[in-house]
């Protein structure tokens, strides 16, 4: 089994536990409640330089451990005061070490839009991300087939939520426009086989088209592959490792970001 299939399988199992614990109705009714999610698409859109997503990220498939993060909530707000344009946070728990209590926290603590981060492959999941205060939520492509990606974005869209949908080759492009995607990401990381290949996002940029929120993932390793990136065509970028391992994740967000704004515009 591919590493993406072992995170799905993982991710099904912990839901298949959370779903004893927490009826859909009552995450229905969270979700009603919680506050009225923006149009993340026109926040992300790159209008003038490249917009930082940055991801609270305890561990990887490919590198372990490698960040303690008792406190995702302060990181999130030292995060937000170095400019990220929105934060991600990892709820998969088997290999990245996270939680939707991680989701949690952060929403209570800062103010730009949350992605939740995790192998959405359930209806179930959509509703949770919502109740738990997010306005963005991850779909992987690889990990989806056709009527189920289309299913869970049109899901996500009624619900308010803005899908971020997940690439990373020309086919997985075509399948996430014909669900409709509006914001599209490319992983440079191959979920299959943890390999990173950053010529990923300039092979694929050109087949996404004008109007369409272009994310570049994974692999960002300081300021000037984010000058990279925008030359490219990308309307954000959204980094883990170099913003949580490096000494002050604040000042590491503002120099992405500060390298996004001063970037060239592509086109
Ligand atoms: O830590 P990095 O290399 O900056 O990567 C961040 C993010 O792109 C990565 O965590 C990621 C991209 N797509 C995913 C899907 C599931 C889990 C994690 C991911």
């Amino acid at each position: 089994m591919n590493t993406l299939d072992q995170l799905v399988e993982g991710a099904r199992a912990d839901l298949a536990v959370r779903r004893q614990r927490v009826a859909l109705a009552e995450l229905r009714e969270r979700a009603q409640a919680a506050r009225p999610a923006r149009d993340c698409a026109a926040l992300l859109r790159g209008t003038r330089g490249v917009r930082v997503i940055a991801e609270v990220k305890r561990a990887s498939p490919s590198k372990g451990a490698f960040a303690e993060i008792a406190d995702p909530a302060a990181l999130a707000a030292d995060y937000q005061a170095g400019g990220a344009a929105a934060i991600s946070v990892l709820t998969e728990r088997r290999r990245f070490g996270g939680s939707l209590a991680d989701l949690d926290a952060v929403a209570a603590r800062v103010e730009v839009p949350l992605l939740r981060k995790d192998f959405v492959v359930d209806p179930y999941q959509v509703w949770e991300a919502r109740a738990h205060g997010a306005e963005l939520v991850l779909l992987i492509v690889a990990a989806l087939d056709q009527p189920l990606l289309a299913d869970l974005h049109a899901l996500a869209v009624g619900i308010g939520l803005t899908p971020l949908v997940e690439t990373h080759n020309e086919e997985e492009v075509e399948r996430a426009l014909r669900a409709g995607a509006r914001v599209v990401g490319v992983n440079a990381r191959d979920l299959r086989t943890l390999e990173v290949d950053r010529a990923t996002f300039a092979r694929l940029a050109p087949g996404i088209p004008e109007g369409v929120v272009r994310i570049a993932e994974s692999g960002v390793r300081g300021p000037g592959d984010v000058i990279t990136y925008a030359a490219q065509g990308a309307d954000a970028v959204l980094v883990g490792e170099a913003v949580v391992t490096g000494g002050s994740p604040a000042a590491a967000v503002a120099a992405l970001v500060e390298a996004g704004r001063s970037a060239p515009a592509s086109t």
